[in-house]
């Protein structure tokens, strides 16, 4: 089966790791190997020690970029759901699987900070306006969105469900799913 990366970029509690999860879901079902990179995890193990700064954030992004077309390049369908706020970055690891010639699909999960801070699934948005933190992505540190996504998600508008069913109708139409 044919592999891709599919990044889901957004604001924290945007809905990356939910749509993610509903979509590996749905195409494990169908026979695709699937794996989901998930930001947290990764910043446990293969960026460990990384912080928030923009030279961190641009280095953890190249790295999961790197790890995600190794496993599209596979046959797996690796699925992104982490922040990466700069277009740089995100613009680096489109080149890379262009490159590589490896399918490459950019997600934006576009749920309003308004919402995202009322979700505050992680109680970030809390913390940061208790000032326990600062360098909250979309709220006191830079969030550049896409201006081009393949796929723009409305997740404040939809269900969970009709969110994963949007992404898994564009992997049919480019013939990944
Ligand atoms: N200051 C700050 N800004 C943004 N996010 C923060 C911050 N501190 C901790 N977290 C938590 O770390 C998750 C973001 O990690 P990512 O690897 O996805 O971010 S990045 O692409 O490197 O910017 C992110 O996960 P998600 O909420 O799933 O997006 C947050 O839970
Ligand atoms: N259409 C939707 N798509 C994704 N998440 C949604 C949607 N509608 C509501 N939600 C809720 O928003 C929250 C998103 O959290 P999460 O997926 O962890 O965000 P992120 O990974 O972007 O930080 C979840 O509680 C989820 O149930």
């Amino acid at each position: 089966m044919t592999g891709a990366t599919i990044w889901l970029t957004g604001l924290p509690s945007a809905g990356k790791t939910t749509i993610a999860r509903e979509l590996a879901g749905k195409l494990r079902g169908d026979g695709h190997r699937v794996e989901v990179l998930d930001g947290d995890e990764i910043r446990e193990f293969l960026s460990a020690g990384l912080g928030f700064t923009r030279g961190d954030r641009h280095t953890n992004v190249q790295r999961i970029g790197f790890v995600a077309e190794l496993l599209a390049s596979n046959g797996v369908k690796a699925l992104v759901p982490v922040i990466a706020p700069y277009a740089d970055s995100r613009e680096a690891v489109r080149k890379r699987h262009q490159t590589e010639g490896t399918a490459y699909l950019e997600v934006h999960v576009a749920t309003p900070v308004e919402v995202c801070s009322e979700r505050d699934v992680k109680g970030l948005y809390a913390k940061q306006a208790a000032g326990e933190i600062s360098g909250l992505t979309g709220v006191d540190d830079p969030y550049e969105a896409p201006e081009s996504p393949d796929l723009r998600i409305e997740s404040h508008t939809q269900t969970v469900q009709e969110s994963a069913a949007a992404l898994y109708a564009l992997l049919t139409e480019r013939g990944l799913a």
